[in-house]
């Protein structure tokens, strides 16, 4: 018989964890069910421990920038405190019991195991069988994409899950897409004395970001030594004599002693049980509306939406539904038009909405001003790892930014500014008659302002 409750919650990473977590504690009857670990992807194979080890391969290029500017040092890289610290600090050597308790503390009832979807507010997990009033919410995330490459199925490549629990290094890697995760595993590995070569199928690295940025990045890393090959698309992959050897659309091939797929992600939702509840399970991603509904009685939150592959997007939408389910007068519709996102790169790559291409291609009366972050005061002071720019898209007929990139030392944080003026559409004039602080990367800000 189906045990009676309020909302069950499929998929425990971070977006289901903060949504089943929140409802329990506003006193409704919650089930999450998870088969893995409570906390998904971000903390045991994501955001956490790849942010770690990018802490400590920057480490070692600033003791490295400290000759000529304070000084003479010497690093010696070891790796094994970065496996350590993964093991240790981020993620209990892969065990969630902390997470779990923390879990059930705020009163969820917890589930090891798959959920499923076997009508309208019932979910199955094992032998056991829930029956929600008010709904269901669907955050199961995405799975790494495995192209389709000849040959590639059959060898033993790594995904993100295997770099963050390396123990040794290898000599040699290469690396498959040239998106966040090949691109912020290799820089830090790279400065590791891993010698790695990015195969990315389109012409420029990190291709869904501006053009200034892709260069900004493979100049960064071709500086740590990264090779790259960019606007071919391997064609076939064959393991043996323990090395791996990529064959390129024009014939050349690669090779490396491990290889790493970063290809993107996709959803996993074929067998959950959705076609019960009238959506479709061959769909690429579950569309939702303002408030998270992906159809009656059911929410979805997370990478399954499609919307962004980011922690912070997960979050976002958990409180949407969060504020939805208990019907909460001001519960707040999402909106996406400031989207920011960082890549942890040195210099770090960080954006909020629009792309100047993106804003063209929606019809726009666009504008846009950039400045370089070495020609500011505290850029030129900064002196060695000082690259990176600030660039702005304006709709000039609302006098608004609807987009802009910050690339510098301190990148993702001199986004906070420009993530808010696209977030409340803050006027440019007001934002030109600002106290931007003396001498700080961010009041590079004016200079591109003055430049639009
Ligand atoms: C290497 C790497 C670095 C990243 N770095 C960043 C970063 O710096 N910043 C950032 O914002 N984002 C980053 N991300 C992305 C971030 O990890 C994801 O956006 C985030 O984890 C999404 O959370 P989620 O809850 O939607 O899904 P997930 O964290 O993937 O959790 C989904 C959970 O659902 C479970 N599940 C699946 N199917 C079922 C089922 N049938 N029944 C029950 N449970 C199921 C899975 O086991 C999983 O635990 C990174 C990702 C990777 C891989
Ligand atoms: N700092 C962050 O916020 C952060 C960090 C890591 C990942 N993420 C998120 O995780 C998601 C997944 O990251 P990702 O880097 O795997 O995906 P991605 O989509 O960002 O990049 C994948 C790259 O692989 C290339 N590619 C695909 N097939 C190929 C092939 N056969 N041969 C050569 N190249 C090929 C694509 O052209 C693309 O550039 C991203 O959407 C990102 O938002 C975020």
């Amino acid at each position: 018989m189906a045990e009676q409750v309020d909302v069950v919650v499929i998929g425990l990473g971070v977006g289901g964890e903060e949504a089943s977590g929140r409802l329990a504690q506003a006193g409704l009857n919650v089930v999450g069910i998870e088969p893995r670990l409570v906390g998904g992807e971000c903390p045991y194979y994501g955001c956490i421990p790849s942010k770690m080890m990018i802490r400590a391969g920057d480490l070692i290029a600033e003791t490295r920038r400290v000759d000529g500017m304070a000084g003479t040092a010497t690093v010696t890289p070891d790796w094994a405190p970065v496996a350590k610290r993964i093991r240790d600090e981020a993620t209990d050597n892969w065990n969630d019991k902390v997470a779990v308790d923390r879990l059930v503390g705020k009163g969820v009832t917890f589930v090891r195991g798959k959920g499923t979807i076997t009508g309208p507010g019932r979910v199955v997990s094992g032998d056991r069988e829930f029956e929600a009033s008010r709904g269901i919410i669907v955050a199961t995330g995405t799975v790494p994409v495995v192209p389709p490459v000849e040959g590639l199925a059959g060898t033993p490549f790594w995904t993100n899950q295997d770099v963050i629990r390396l123990e040794t290094l290898p000599a040699t890697l290469l690396v498959l897409g040239g998106g966040a995760i090949g691109l912020e595993l290799t820089q830090a590995l790279a400065r590791f004395g891993v010698q790695i070569t990015v195969i990315e199928g389109s012409d420029r690295v990190l291709a869904m970001e501006e053009p200034e940025s892709s260069e900004l990045a493979r100049f960064a890393l071709e500086r740590d030594g990264v090779a790259f090959r960019t606007g071919q698309h391997a064609k076939s992959v064959s393991y043996g004599d323990d090395a791996f050897t990529v064959m390129l659309a024009d014939g050349s091939t690669v090779s490396g002693e491990k290889l790493l797929v970063a290809t993107g992600r996709r959803v996993d939702i074929g067998d959950l049980g959705l076609d019960q509840v009238g959506l479709d399970p061959a769909a690429r991603r579950i569309e939702v509306d303002e408030h998270v509904r992906a159809g009656d009685g059911v929410w979805a939150i997370g990478d399954v939406t499609g919307v962004g592959v980011f922690t912070h997007n997960a979050m976002y939408q958990a409180n949407v539904a969060v504020l939805d389910i208990l019907g909460a007068q001001d519960a707040p519709k999402a909106s996406y038009h400031a989207m920011p996102r960082v890549t942890f790169l040195d210099p770090e790559i960080g954006a909020v909405g629009l792309t100047e291409q993106q804003a063209r291609d929606q019809g726009l009366d666009v504008r846009t001003g950039l400045t370089q972050v070495p020609a500011s005061t505290r850029g030129w002071i900064h002196k060695a790892g000082n690259e990176g720019f600030i660039k702005l898209i304006m709709d000039n007929e609302k006098g608004i930014l609807v987009g802009a990139t910050s690339a510098g030392p301190t990148g993702g944080e001199v986004l906070g500014t420009l993530a808010l003026a696209v977030h409340a559409r803050v006027p440019v004039h007001c934002l030109r008659q600002m106290i931007y602080a003396y001498p700080t990367i961010h009041r590079a800000i004016e200079s591109a302002l003055a430049d639009l």
